[in-house]
């Protein structure tokens, strides 16, 4: 499946959400979608699923706009925060209403899940606790098994044991079942091993778009005497600076300086370095 975005905007009447993005992705693979708030993850994503028309530009999936296009929705599973599944059905008719739905749906593995989430099949949605809607939204979207899945945010609730074995679920999902999975968070340390690729949004823009790989490569944490830290990264490109009595840090991204004895190169966590990035006036090469 190929995503791809040309010049694409969203506003929501005068309020830009989204402003001529050009974005392409292909899978499979897994990738973070990361920005700040109301950076305009939530709409992107909810175009791709077809939920609403962009203002201007162009969205195609596989060169189809999924907008109204009922066989390219049927690929597509978005996963939600909340507004996923109407309060007055019960469990079992969800999964069967996505069992009619989602061409690949797996019947055992929803029921493996469900056992394992620990939900009972007559309960109401509307009387399931915050954390237990939140594990429907992840059985919905591990067992549609679509080739693109999408989960925004889907952890509202859920305690930290949960979070960590939705994770390894939806690791194991996609080792038995490569598809293009999109997974939005702001808890970005908690799940950036299963990235291969990170999509940074910033105020509606795309501020970047790059494998985890070379994240990882192109920045570097520089630390040590203040005035020498000063003297070797003096122009170039920081994107965030600390110091603590006399000793000073500095993170350089797309740049880098001689090795000298005196200072010490290391890395920080991808959390670290999207906080920087996204920081106000930071500047990079898209
Ligand atoms: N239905 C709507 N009506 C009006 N404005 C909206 C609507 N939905 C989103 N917006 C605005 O569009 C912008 C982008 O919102 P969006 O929900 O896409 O961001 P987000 O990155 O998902 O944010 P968050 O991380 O807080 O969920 C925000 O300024 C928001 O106020």
């Amino acid at each position: 499946m190929i995503i791809k975005a040309t010049n694409l905007a969203k506003y929501y009447r005068s309020e830009r959400a989204l402003g001529q993005l050009n974005l392409t992705i292909d899978g499979p693979k897994i990738i973070g979608l990361l920005g700040n708030n109301g950076a305009g993850k939530t709409t992107l994503l909810r175009l791709l699923a077809g939920h609403f028309q962009q203002t201007s530009g162009e969205l195609t999936i596989n060169d189809i706009t999924p907008f109204n296009h009922h066989t390219l929705t049927k690929e597509i599973c978005l996963i939600m925060e909340n507004d996923n599944f109407h309060g007055r059905f019960k469990v079992q008719d969800i999964l069967k209403i996505s069992s009619m739905f989602y061409p690949n749906w797996n019947h055992e593995y929803a029921e493996r899940l469900r056992h394992l989430f620990r939900l009972k099949p007559k309960q109401k949605v509307k009387t399931l606790s915050k954390g237990m809607y939140s594990a429907l939204g992840i059985i919905v979207g591990l067992a549609s098994h679509a080739p693109i899945t999408i989960f925004d945010e889907p952890y509202i609730g859920l305690d930290a044991s949960s979070r960590s074995a939705f994770y390894d679920l939806l690791l194991e999902s996609y080792q038995e079942n490569p598809r293009l999975i999109i997974l939005s968070t702001h808890l970005i340390d908690e799940v950036s091993r299963l990235f291969e690729e990170a999509v940074i949004l910033k105020e509606g823009e795309l501020l970047l778009h790059e494998t985890v790989e070379s994240l990882e490569k192109n920045h570097t944490l520089v630390s040590g005497p203040s005035e020498t830290v000063d003297q070797i990264t003096k122009g170039r490109n920081i994107i965030h600076s600390t110091t603590l009595l006399g000793k000073k840090s500095v993170v350089l991204y797309q740049d880098h300086v001689e090795a000298s004895t005196e200072v010490s190169f290391q890395k920080v966590s991808l959390q670290e370095l999207f906080v920087y990035l996204t920081n106000e006036g930071v500047t990079i090469d898209a």
